[in-house]
C-alpha cells in the first residue's frame, strides 16, 4: 500500500489551491411532495467543488464558468460565495443565460432532462488569456468530459492547450471521463475527444458501467489499463457500490468500498467521491485510505436527494 504523493513536486505543502472548471445549471430535482420540484444549482464539476470547499474550507476552491448577466445567473452566484467557493474567475455574457436539467426519479432510477444548448458556460473556453491566469494561480485542476462536451472544437483545443501547458508549468491536472452521449455529435467524436484529455492529465477517474457502454471495456482493468495506457499517472476507477480498481506508482490494487445501507437518489455520487479523493491528496495517506473517505461521502450524498447533500461527521 502506497503513500506516495500524487501532487506535483511544486505544489505548496500548506494552503493547496483548487480551480474547478465547467458548467453549472439550475437543477429542478423531485420533491417530497408528487409532482412537486425542488430547485438548486449542480453540475458535475460545481458538485465536486462544493464538497471539496465543505470537506476542505482550509484550502481555496474556485470554480472557473461563464454565466450570464440575469437574476438567475446573480442567484447562482451568491450560492457559490455563500458556499465560500472563489468566483474571481467566473466571466459573465450579457446575451446569454445558464442552462438547466431536470432530474426524474422512477422506481429510484434517474433520468435527467436538459435546457443547457444557448448555455453561458458553452463559452468558458472562449478566453484563452483568462484560462491560463486561472490555472496559473491554482495547484490542483479539474476538469471533466462534461466540461469538454459542452463546448465547441475552437473551445475544446483552446482547453486542451491551456490544461497541457499548465501540466507543463508544473500543475496537477485531474479529469473524469463523466460520458453523456446526448452531449456529443457521435460516440466516436466523445471517446476520441474523451481519450485525448486523458492523455493530457494525470489522475484520471472513470466509472466502470459508463466506460464498459461507450469504450466496450470487458473488465475493469480494462479501463484501468486504457487510461494508464494513455498515460495518466494515477488512475481510480469507480464501480457503483462494487471494488473500485486503482493504479498508481506503479501498483495496481482493488478496494472494497463499506456497503452502502441507502440509496434514495444516486446523481452526484462521482463528483462528491472524487471531492473526498482530491481533499486527501495533499495529506499523507496512502491511496486505500483517501478511496475509502471518498466512499464514504459518496455513501453519504447518496442516501438523501439532490445533488449537494449537508455532509455529516466530517
Ligand atoms: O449532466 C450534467 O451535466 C450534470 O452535471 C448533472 C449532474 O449534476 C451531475 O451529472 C451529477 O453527477
Amino acid at each position: 500500500m502506497t503513500s506516495s504523493p500524487i501532487l506535483s513536486p511544486t505544489a505548496p505543502a500548506t494552503a493547496l489551491r483548487f480551480l474547478s472548471i465547467g458548467e453549472c445549471m439550475v437543477e429542478m430535482a423531485p420533491g417530497d411532495a408528487p409532482g412537486a420540484f425542488q430547485m438548486g444549482f449542480a453540475g458535475d464539476t460545481f458538485n465536486t467543488a462544493w464538497y471539496m470547499r465543505a470537506l476542505r474550507p482550509d484550502i481555496t476552491t474556485q470554480y472557473f464558468t461563464k454565466v450570464g448577466t440575469d437574476a438567475v445567473s446573480d442567484a447562482m452566484l451568491t450560492k457559490m460565495t455563500d458556499a465560500g467557493i472563489d468566483i474571481a474567475h467566473v466571466a459573465r455574457s450579457a446575451n446569454s443565460t445558464v442552462g438547466l436539467y431536470m432530474i426524474s426519479l422512477n422506481d429510484g432510477e434517474r433520468s435527467f432532462s436538459y435546457w443547457r444548448s444557448q448555455s453561458a458556460a458553452k463559452q468558458l473556453a472562449s478566453d484563452s488569456q483568462a484560462l491560463a491566469q486561472a490555472m496559473g494561480s491554482t495547484d490542483l485542476i479539474y476538469l471533466s468530459g462534461i466540461t469538454v462536451a459542452i463546448l465547441d472544437p475552437a473551445g475544446r483545443d483552446a482547453l486542451l492547450d491551456a490544461v497541457q501547458s499548465a501540466r507543463r508549468h508544473g500543475k496537477t491536472v485531474a479529469f473524469d471521463s463523466n460520458l453523456r452521449p446526448r452531449l456529443w455529435a457521435n460516440e466516436k467524436q466523445m471517446t476520441e475527444t474523451i481519450m485525448r484529455f486523458a492523455q493530457a492529465c494525470d489522475i484520471v477517474l472513470p466509472s466502470f458501467d459508463d466506460e464498459a457502454a461507450h469504450f466496450g471495456d470487458a473488465t475493469i482493468q480494462d479501463t484501468l489499463d486504457r487510461y494508464r495506457n494513455a498515460g495518466a499517472t494515477t488512475v481510480v476507477v469507480k464501480n457503483g457500490g462494487g471494488d473500485i480498481l486503482y493504479a498508481h506508482a506503479g501498483e495496481t490494487t482493488t478496494v472494497t468500498p463499506p456497503p452502502v445501507s441507502k440509496i434514495v437518489d444516486t446523481t452526484s455520487a462521482g463528483d462528491s467521491f472524487n471531492a473526498g479523493f482530491f481533499a486527501g491528496l495533499d495529506k499523507a495517506l496512502c491511496m486505500e485510505d483517501r478511496i475509502l473517505a471518498a466512499s464514504r461521502i459518496a455513501a453519504q450524498v447518496i442516501a438523501a436527494k439532490g445533488a449537494l447533500v449537508q455532509l455529516k461527521n466530517i
